[in-house]
């Protein structure tokens, strides 16, 4: 994989009338799957829709694959490949007759009969895009945004509203074109879709980026975890509390039921146990809450994810 930027936004500003959508915001996307997260209305999508060269900046720069989306579209077109919401689709259209016509307009498409196998659209390729649901227009969108074997692909929430099996199917597709080097900017709404899948995650807060890296880095520069174990009732826990580093608590919740909130690494993992095999304490029961990205999204927005 190429290491320079596949997409660089810096000091992006997007206006709509008085409101500013997109306020100063900074972006770096490397190769490989950046998830772009925000609570409705941060900005996420006039983002992706001005690296596509759907919106014209009211200042700042975007380079796409180190091109301008808007002067150099014609060069970019064919590199990239965009996953439209609705619309830009003729409703009485077959979908694997238009899947087949947009595979025709690249060089190097993939095969497209497997491409419906494998998004589980085989039963409705002769189906007008109207008559299609939701979800099969979703999964269709997805296969025309991939199909011409896009360098770059954006994806605008590809599982809202899917069924578990086509989610998972989605997912796959995700990881494989990542397999195959195609590089993925996704806006989601789902945590866990962005811890699955990517690499990297930018949340957007207000118009701007207030945090990005990778799920790991995100989740262990936020607030403590959580080690909870079961012992036998009324343990010394001031005992405990001086085994472990400072910044540590530890508490009995109920009678035998243990809490440590802290940095819980290995090495406190380590201590809690060596402490309880010096007092003679098995715990059955030993359990370690990593924070999620949920949790840090809302740490850092105060605002829950979902609309
Ligand atoms: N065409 C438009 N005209 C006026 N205001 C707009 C327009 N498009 C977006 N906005 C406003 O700009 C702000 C950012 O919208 P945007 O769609 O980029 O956010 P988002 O993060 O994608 O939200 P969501 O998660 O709800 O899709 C919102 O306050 C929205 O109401």
């Amino acid at each position: 994989m190429r290491s320079e930027p596949v997409v660089q936004v810096q000091a992006l500003v997007k206006r709509y009338g008085t409101k500013t959508a997109v306020d100063g915001l900074d972006l770096v996307a490397r190769p490989g799957v950046t998830a772009v997260l925000g609570p409705n209305g941060a900005g996420k999508t006039t983002t992706v829709e001005t690296c596509e060269g759907y919106r014209r900046p009211d200042s700042g720069t975007v380079r796409v694959l180190g091109l301008d989306p808007l002067r150099q579209a014609g060069e970019l077109r064919p590199r990239v490949g965009v996953m439209l919401q609705s619309g830009g689709v003729y409703s009485g259209a077959r979908a694997e007759e238009m899947l087949r016509h947009v595979a025709k307009l690249h060089a190097h498409p993939l095969d497209v009969a497997a491409l419906i196998d494998r998004l589980g659209l085989g039963s409705c390729g002769r189906t007008p895009y109207r008559r299609l649901s939701g979800g099969q227009q979703q999964r269709l969108a997805l296969a025309m945004a991939v199909v011409g074997r896009p360098e770059l692909v954006f994806l605008d929430e590809p599982t809202a509203g899917l069924d578990p099996q086509a989610r998972r199917a989605t997912w796959d597709l995700i990881r494989d074109l990542r397999a195959d080097g195609v590089s993925v900017i996704l806006t989601t709404h789902h945590m866990d879709e962005a811890e699955q899948l990517a690499d990297d995650v930018a949340i957007i807060d207000a118009g701007r980026v207030i945090a990005q890296g990778s799920p790991e880095e995100l989740c262990r520069g936020g607030a403590e975890n959580t080690l909870r174990f079961s012992g036998r009732p009324g343990l010394d826990v001031g005992s405990l509390l001086k085994a472990l580093p400072p910044d540590t608590a530890a508490a009995e919740l109920a009678p035998g039921a243990y809490r440590v909130t802290g940095r819980v690494d290995p090495q406190l993992l380590a201590t809690v146990t060596s402490w309880c095999a010096q007092h003679g304490v098995m715990p059955d029961r030993i359990s370690v809450e990593r924070h999620t990205l949920e949790d840090v999204f809302l740490e850092l927005t105060g605002k829950e994810l979902r609309a």
